[in-house]
């Protein structure tokens, strides 16, 4: 679904991510980690292509991301969803406008049922009418996530979605996430906390990727 080869990116100043080959196969279910300011968050931009690579190959779906037209890049992110790291909601509209909104971009529509169905699922049904400066962090991460797979992507990447959340919030989500592999989604979670790791490791077949010294690594079996 996405494959690097090779892939090297910096920002100037030398490569930030040197060489790095990575495989997400259909219904895989991964760890990035490694130190602050390592590239997590940059790898999953090349993921989405949101960055493309300045050495080697970035694959979405068999295609080079290099080469994909406006109208590509459009389908591929209804393909991929993205829980960002600072969750950028609209303040103006509810917690059900900003999860729909996606869809409401592209043209497409869904039933407001279908929609409260989401926000049931993700456990906000009391904050669907709330808007997001109400809301507590763990209840902003669930939105984030509810709107990421408002599209049903296939590939759901995820930046750090249990930071600043208590370790409770952090199991409920990291279930949530565990559940869409279940359903085939593959996953992606950048994350510092190797606690969550070891928890998820207890619930489903994960690999543990780790970026050090500008090289992607996997990790070994204890963390
Ligand atoms: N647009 C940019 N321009 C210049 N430098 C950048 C840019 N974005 C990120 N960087 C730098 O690249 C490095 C890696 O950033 P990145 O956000 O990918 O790391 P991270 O591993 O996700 O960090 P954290 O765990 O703190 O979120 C950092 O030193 C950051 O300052």
């Amino acid at each position: 679904m996405i494959e690097f080869e090779e892939v090297t990116y910096g920002y100037g100043g030398g490569p930030l991510l040197a060489d790095v080959s990575l495989k997400l196969a259909p219904g895989s279910f991964h760890f990035l980690t490694g130190p602050s300011g390592a590239g997590k968050t940059t790898l999953l931009k090349l993921c989405y292509g949101d960055l493309i690579a300045q050495q080697g190959r970035v694959a979405l779906f068999g295609q080079d991301a290099r080469l994909l037209s406006r109208d590509d890049v459009a389908l591929m992110r209804r393909r991929i969803g993205v829980v960002h790291q600072d969750q950028r909601f609209l303040d103006h509209l509810s917690v059900a406008e900003n999860v729909a909104l996606p869809l409401t971009v592209s043209g497409r529509s869904a039933t407001e049922a279908d929609i409260r169905e989401l926000i049931g699922w993700v456990g906000l049904e009391n904050q669907q009418f709330a808007y997001p400066p109400e809301l507590s962090g763990g209840e902003r991460q669930r939105a984030a996530l509810a709107r990421a797979i408002i599209m049903s992507p296939e590939v759901i990447l995820a930046d750090e979605p249990t930071g600043n959340v208590d370790w409770e919030m952090s199991l409920r989500l990291l279930k949530l996430m565990v559940e869409l592999n279940r359903m085939g989604k593959t996953i992606m979670i950048a994350t510092h906390d190797l606690n969550l790791i070891r928890a998820a490791k207890q619930q489903v077949q994960a690999r543990v990727l780790r970026i050090a010294n500008h090289r992607l690594q996997l990790a070994g079996a204890n963390l």
